[in-house]
């Protein structure tokens, strides 16, 4: 970006963007024009609402209007909040550059922002005290943390004016691209989790292979929770036709590789926690020098779909026959081998 050009607190947002996410500063600082700056604030407003709902140390009953009215902290200049002890607390000590940016963006930016911010902290505030029981209230539970941030970015795309309207019209299709993005962070943070005592895998699901959630990370369990990991990976596998339907109606270069190179590093990151008992001893993370061809090789259509066929058919060749899900996934891979 044009570091000459921005104001002294609009490059401190993307020092903050920077120093908070690996997986997305990369490819938000490559959008174009009004789109990057909006992006990054988005980016910057909703991991400050995020860090508020993860931080354990803040009572309920304090969190939850902390929750319902951080929208409101975007219009007010002095708003900050120095008590977190979260890896991203930054955002939150330095609120006031990131609203004040905020506020210099146009106004169906602005809209789109604020609107978002309000529904995810509702959303928030439904799940701070009742855990994720049915697979509709695992869907519920990621509409409200990533499904949202799909629509928004779907909305922020078509009033750029870099892609047509349908694209920010079809809600149900962008939230489909952050429910992959979120399932696969859920599957794969497992350990993280249960260590942090949070629990974002349906009970619906694991009910079906354990008595307590935490039993799979007991040596003996092993068999039983690679089948119950196999299951949630086959339910999110279920997403990505969607989200190749949604690619393809893209027809900027900049804002394709901003929605590939998330949704193909997940399908990296699905396969190969696949049938994988080191997600229960450890986080399965892809290496970088992986992580940099799979983005180099995510620029088209075309090459999006190979890199999708192939890490399917690396699922496909390693479904155990004894797994309970197994023509489940067959029949879900199958379904994205017809589309790719
Ligand atoms: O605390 C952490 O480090 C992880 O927190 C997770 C959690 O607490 O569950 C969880 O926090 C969710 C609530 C805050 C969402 C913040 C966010 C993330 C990415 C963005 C990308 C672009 C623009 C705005 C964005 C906003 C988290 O970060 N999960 C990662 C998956 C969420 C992806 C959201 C998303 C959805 C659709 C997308 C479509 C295209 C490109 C990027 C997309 C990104
Ligand atoms: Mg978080
Ligand atoms: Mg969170």
């Amino acid at each position: 970006c044009d570091f000459g050009a921005m104001t002294p607190t609009l490059k401190q947002c993307y020092e903050f963007l920077n120093l908070t996410s690996r997986s997305f500063a990369a490819v938000i600082q490559a959008l174009d024009g009004e789109l990057r700056d909006a992006v990054c604030i988005f980016y910057l407003v909703l991991r400050a609402l995020d860090t508020v709902e993860d931080d354990m140390t803040i009572p309920i009953p304090v969190k939850v209007p902390m929750l319902k009215s951080f929208y409101k902290n975007l219009w007010d200049p002095n708003w900050n909040y120095t008590e977190s002890n979260d890896k991203d607390r930054i955002v939150l000590e330095n609120f006031p550059s990131i609203s004040q940016e905020f506020r210099n963006l146009a106004e169906i930016y602005r809209e789109v922002i604020s609107d978002i911010c309000q529904k995810m902290g509702d959303g928030m505030t439904i799940f701070l005290e009742r855990k994720v029981d049915t697979m509709e209230e695992w869907d519920e539970y990621c509409h409200y943390v990533a499904g949202l941030v799909g629509i928004g970015l779907a909305q922020l795309f078509s009033a750029s004016g870099q892609e047509d309207a349908i694209i920010g019209e079809d809600t149900s299709l962008a939230n489909k691209l952050g429910l992959f993005l979120q399932k696969t962070n859920i599957i794969r943070d497992y350990l993280e989790d249960w260590n942090d005592k949070r629990i974002f895998w349906p009970r619906a699901t694991w009910s079906k292979y354990a008595s307590d959630l935490g039993d799979f990370a007991l040596p003996e369990n092993q068999e039983k929770a690679v089948q119950c990991l196999n299951d949630l990976i086959t339910n999110t596998l279920e997403l990505l036709p969607s989200a190749v339907l949604f690619m393809s109606r893209l027809k900027t270069q900049s804002i394709f590789n901003f929605v590939a190179i998330p949704q193909v590093m997940a399908i990296a990151t699905l396969e190969r926690c696949y049938n994988n008992p080191k997600v229960f001893s450890g986080v399965v993370k892809i290496r970088k020098g992986e992580a940099v061809r799979i983005m180099m090789g995510s620029t088209s259509l075309e090459k999006v779909k190979a890199i999708i066929r192939h890490f399917t058919l690396q699922i496909i060749e390693r479904i155990p026959d004894t797994d309970p899900n197994a023509s489940k996934t067959r029949a879900v891979c199958q379904k994205v081998l017809e589309v790719t």
